[in-house]
This record gives structure tokens, C-alpha cells and sequence, in this order.
């Protein structure tokens, strides 16, 4: 059992570059602590995965699949032994352009449309900048490509389970230029829907891409060009179906199975056979006699035409075009229908001078941050709850702040200033911290980092949605200050508004830097009274700091609320700009930058 059944391959894939390669890898998974790094749950597997075919990826529950999977597209830690995917090492960042990944949750986002989510995964896979009329059209194909078309404006909230996964998977279908990797696509789909799926897998892989595909139905696996058989994280079969049933002797591939993981079951019975064919290149496609199953699926149905060029415009060919003319970036499907599958996956491994992933490039990729701010956008203006109470408690609490100190109008002077900076801090603190939890525990987030985006890009495009929503805040809050409550602000006003501002955005920051800690909306909650309460005590709104106690007085000045406080309590007093709030505003800043650079570093590629 230890060693995988497998038959030679036929010599016509000798010399082409393989779209997976894996030889002994080990992967370990489970937190690493202490020198401690979790449990091995895939014990060297060695298999390749031809170009333009689709392999299964089949096995039980928890045999591993899954986490072989996410070893490939780059995103699991843990991972020894060698795996290269398209010619490179999984983990490759140029990877993120070529490889589609559908995880086995529907990884979209509930409160956009259909639509939207698309849109936005179009836009990320994109290289360069993409015209509006391209993301439209490719959000398009790629709905009508898992059949979704009439969903399109439909919030995918709404959605039943089955409609959920096929939106996951066009998201995949549109980064997967080459490599298409997806975990259990047609769970939950009635048997028309799979078959259409099942069709259009085939007909992907025709066009040049290769699919690997895990299941754990063997009606499914017998549409498989090959099977990788895995059974408690080892391989124990790399075959086609047809050689399968014939080296098992087995009527079908589920007693084919049980055959070969059940030891008290009749050994398999080895029959010598023919290697079956295993592409869609294959010249001579007839089936495989010993067992009177065609490998290719599709080609066993009779009313289903899988012929592209009779089919010319059935889709699977989501993303359009690329416009970026210097991107190299013309799609395998094209590549395909001119000179061969293979030849389209094997550019891969000849990288121009012109490969995106060689590119020096500037930090942030502005449209990946502009999509990804739009698109928090969009979320933030789904939930008027939310805004309302961004909008409008602070000036409701500096109305009950002023009717409190209605006896002490110097005080309101004081603390309110002070309070047109801790509002904006806490409640994007707040905000941010659950917004970023739901990303990560949705499973969005680990999706994102197999696209091209980066992790600055991810956190800029939050941090301007979020700052935009800061700006609004700072100006109705400012307002009904200054103009209904009267507060007295000696300095310029729109210094008190860039105050408020990088406030927010450092409280963006911190809420992006804490959610990492957090592993429910709850946790993320209890973060708000120990990281904000002692800087609120400590800020010098209740009591002065040079009335502190000398200890807390000294652990104040190491708390960014402080410089805040101090800066706005200034301009509320003195006139003009003066060179402290120009340096408490540079604090404020440099704070902002450094707990981004700490969220970024807890947004890892890799997990355990
Ligand atoms: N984050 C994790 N830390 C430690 N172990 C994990 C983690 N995730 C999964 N595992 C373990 O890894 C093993 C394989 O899980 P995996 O999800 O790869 O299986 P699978 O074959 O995809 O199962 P299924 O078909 O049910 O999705 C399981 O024993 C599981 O308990």
C-alpha cells in the first residue's frame, strides 16, 4: 500500500513542463510553538500532474486533500521535500498569477452581489490597469461560465449553498490562467449542475489549462483523466480510472477503492493493461477496451458536444483578453487553440523579459488598492447600522459632554477637543478590528493572498476605505462641535480635521494589527477596554499629566492616544500651528505607520 499503483505514461508527455511535480513531500500541520511544529498529515507523496488534463485529488474525509492542496497554491506551512508547480517552487510569488484556488467554503463576500465579488476578483487578477469595460466583461463570463448569469445582481448573502460555491469557484476560474486548483467544487450540486461543471472542467482543460480537482465521489473521479488516490496523507494509487478498475479488478471505482485502503478486502488483482489515455492532447482519444469507460468524462455523453471549435461560444474562457499588450499575459486558452495545450502551460517555465513576476515594481499596485478600497467601500454602505453610529454618536456624546459640563465651560473646552480625536480612534479601532476578523475567519482573506494582491495593497485599500469613512466622521463631529455646541478652538480648523483624521487612521491600524489576535467577533470586542481604556485614563482628559502620579505620567508619553490628546488640546488653545502639535501629529503618524507594517506582518501567506 505504501507504494502508489501506477502505469508508465505514454512518451507523448516526455520533455513537456508539468503543471505539478511533488517528490517526497512531507506536510506537517498545527501551530508551531516551541520548537513544536504540529503533526505530519502528508508523509512523502511523489505524483506529476500532466498539462491541459484534470486529475482527481481523491481520498476520505481528512486524508489530507485539502492540505495538499493549499501546498500547492503556496498558502500552507509546513511543507518539506520538493513541489513545483508550473516549474517553480509552490510558494513562488509570480505563482499567485497563474494559479486558481477554490477553497472548500464559498471564501466570497456575503453582503456584494454576485457582481461585485466577481468584479473585484477580476480586477485583482488583472495585470495592469484594466478598463472598467474589462472587469465588467470578465465578471460576466465568469458568472456565466458556473451558470450564474441570472444572479448576477443578486446579494450573494442570498444565495443557496450550492450558487454560494459556484460564485467561489468563478472567482477561481478567474485568477487560474494556468492552474486551476479547486477543493470539492460541486458539493451541494444537483447531478445537471455537476455534469455542466464536470463539462466545463473538460473543456478548460482542452483549451490548455490544467484542473485538479478533489473529491471524495467516485462517480466523479471516474470523469478524472487521473486519479491521485491519497489515504491517510499517503498516495496510494496514481492512475487513470480505467487502469484503476482493471488493476483492482474492481466493478467500480468505489470497490476499487475500498480494494486497495481495506486490508481484510481481496488484494488488488493486478491486470496488466495498456496505459489508458490520460490528455486531451491524446491523437488517438478512443476508450480504454478493458473497461469500456472513457476517461476523458465528457466524451462518455453522447448529447455533449465538448468540441471547442463546434462550440464556439459555450464560455469557460472567463477572463477576456488582457489589454495590457506588453504583459505576455495572452491567455493558455489562446495559446492552446494555436500551438498545443502543453505548449501553453509549458511557457511557464520560460520566463521573458516581460513576465509580470520579474517586474520591479512599485510597493503598492494602485489598482489592486483602489479595487480593494471600492470594494470596502461598497460593504461599508451596505450596513447603515454601522454608519449611523460612526456618523453619529460621537457628536451625540459631545452633546451629553457639554450638557455634563454645563457649569464648566473651560472643561468642555478642554476635554472635548481631546474627544474629537479619541471618537475617531476608537470607533475605526473597533470597526476595523471586526471587519479584518470576518476577513480572515471567512476564509477571504486566505483567498486573497493566493491572487496577485499584496498585503500592503490589501491594507492601504482598507485603510482608505476606512479613512474616508474617518474624514466624514471628523467633519460632521468638527462641525457640530464648533458650530452647535460651541466649543472654543483657538487654532485652525482644518489642522484639528487632520488631527482627528490620522486619529482614525491610527485606530484603523491598530484594529487591522489586533484582529490577528482575535478567532471570534466576541474576542475581537474584548480587545476595545485593555488596548483603549488605560490610554483613555492616561491621555490627560481626565486629569492633566503634570498632575499624574511620575510613573504614569511616564508610561502616558509612551501611549499614541497622549500625542493626540495633546495635539488637539493645543490647537484648541493656541492660535496657529506650533512645532509640539506639528511633532505629536508626526507621532500619531509614524505610530500609524508602524502598527500597519505589524499588520501586514500578521497578514502571512503561509498558515499552519
Ligand atoms: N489548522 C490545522 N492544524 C492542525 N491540523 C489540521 C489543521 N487543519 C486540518 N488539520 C488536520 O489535517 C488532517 C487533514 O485535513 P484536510 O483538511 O487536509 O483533509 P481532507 O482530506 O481535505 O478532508 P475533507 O475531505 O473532510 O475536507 C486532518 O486530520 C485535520 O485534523
Amino acid at each position: 500500500m505504501a507504494e502508489p499503483r501506477t502505469s508508465d505514461r505514454p512518451a507523448r508527455n516526455a520533455g513537456v513542463a508539468l503543471a505539478v511535480k511533488a517528490t517526497d513531500v512531507r506536510i506537517r500541520r498545527g501551530t508551531v510553538w516551541a520548537g513544536r511544529d504540529g503533526r505530519e498529515i502528508v508523509h512523502g507523496v511523489s505524483f506529476e500532474v500532466q498539462p491541459g488534463t484534470v486529475t482527481g485529488l481523491i481520498g476520505p474525509s481528512g486524508c489530507g486533500k485539502t492540505t495538499l492542496m493549499r501546498a500547492i497554491v503556496g498558502i500552507q506551512r509546513g511543507v518539506s521535500g520538493e513541489l513545483l508547480v508550473l516549474g517553480q517552487e509552490a510558494c513562488e510569488m509570480k505563482l499567485h498569477q497563474k494559479v486558481g484556488y477554490a477553497t472548500q467554503a464559498a471564501s466570497v463576500y456575503d453582503d456584494l452581489t454576485v457582481e461585485e465579488n466577481l468584479r473585484y476578483f477580476t480586477a485583482l487578477a488583472a495585470e495592469g490597469t484594466p478598463s472598467p469595460a474589462n472587469i465588467i466583461r470578465g465578471a460576466e463570463r465568469a458568472a456565466a461560465a458556473v451558470s450564474l448569469s441570472p444572479e448576477l445582481r443578486t446579494k450573494v448573502g442570498r444565495l443557496s449553498g450550492g450558487q454560494r460555491g459556484r460564485v467561489s469557484l468563478a472567482a477561481a476560474v478567474i485568477g487560474g490562467r494556468e492552474l486551476l486548483v479547486l477543493d470539492e467544487p460541486t458539493v451541494g450540486l444537483d447531478p445537471v449542475l455537476r455534469r455542466e461543471l464536470w463539462d466545463g472542467f473538460h473543456q478548460m482543460a482542452r483549451r490548455g489549462l490544467t484542473l485538479l480537482v478533489s473529491s471524495h465521489v467516485m462517480d466523479e473521479a471516474s470523469r478524472c483523466d487521473r486519479l491521485l488516490l491519497l489515504h491517510e496523507g499517503r498516495l496510494i494509487a496514481d492512475e487513470t480510472p480505467a487502469n484503476l478498475l482493471a488493476l483492482t479488478g474492481a466493478r467500480d471505482l468505489d470497490r476499487a477503492f475500498l480494494r486497495l485502503v481495506d486490508p481484510r478486502s481481496t488484494p488488488p488483482r493486478l491486470v496488466p493493461v495498456p496505459p489508458g489515455p490520460d490528455a486531451h492532447g491524446d491523437p488517438d482519444p478512443s476508450p480504454d477496451p478493458a473497461s469500456g469507460m472513457d476517461p476523458l468524462g465528457p466524451g462518455d455523453d453522447p448529447d455533449v458536444d465538448c468540441d471547442p471549435a463546434s462550440d464556439p461560444g459555450s464560455g469557460f474562457e472567463p477572463y477576456p483578453p488582457d489589454p495590457d499588450p506588453g504583459s505576455g499575459g495572452a491567455r493558455p486558452a489562446r495559446a492552446a487553440r494555436a500551438g498545443g495545450a502543453a505548449r501553453a502551460v509549458g511557457s511557464a517555465d520560460r520566463p521573458s523579459a516581460q513576465d509580470p513576476g520579474r517586474r520591479r515594481r512599485f510597493p503598492l499596485n494602485l489598482p489592486r488598492t483602489t479595487a480593494t478600497a471600492l470594494r470596502v467601500v461598497r460593504q461599508i454602505r451596505r450596513d447603515p447600522r454601522t454608519i449611523a453610529l460612526v456618523l453619529a454618536l460621537p457628536p451625540a456624546l459631545l452633546v451629553l459632554l457639554q450638557a455634563i459640563f454645563t457649569n464648566n465651560p473651560t472643561a468642555f473646552d478642554r476635554a472635548g477637543a481631546g474627544l474629537l480625536g479619541v471618537f475617531p480612534l476608537m470607533t475605526m479601532f473597533f470597526l476595523t478590528s471586526v471587519a479584518m476578523l470576518r476577513e480572515r475567519r471567512s476564509g477571504t482573506l486566505e483567498r486573497l493572498l493566493t491572487t496577485p494582491i499584496g498585503r500592503g495593497d490589501l491594507l492601504t485599500g482598507y485603510g482608505v476605505a476606512f479613512g474616508l469613512l474617518a474624514v466624514a466622521q471628523a467633519a460632521i463631529t468638527t462641525t457640530t462641535a464648533v458650530a452647535l455646541l460651541n466649543l472654543r478652538i483657538a487654532g485652525p480648523l482644518p489642522m484639528l480635521a487632520v488631527l482627528a483624521v490620522l486619529a482614525a487612521l491610527f485606530g484603523t491600524a491598530l484594529g487591522l494589527l489586533t484582529s490577528a489576535f482575535a478567532n471570534s467577533e466576541f474576542q475581537a470586542v474584548q480587545f476595545l477596554p485593555p488596548v483603549l481604556l488605560p490610554q483613555f485614563l492616561l491621555a490627560g482628559i481626565l486629569v492633566p499629566h503634570d498632575q499624574m502620579n511620575p510613573v504614569l505620567e511616564t508610561v502616558s508619553m509612551l501611549l499614541p492616544m497622549t500625542y493626540v490628546v495633546d495635539a488637539l488640546s493645543r490647537i484648541s488653545t493656541t492660535p496657529g500651528v506650533s512645532m509640539p502639535v506639528v511633532r505629536d501629529a508626526l507621532v500619531v503618524a509614524g505610530c500609524t505607520v508602524i502598527a500597519l507594517a505589524l499588520a501586514a506582518g500578521t497578514l502571512r501567506r503561509q498558515g499552519p
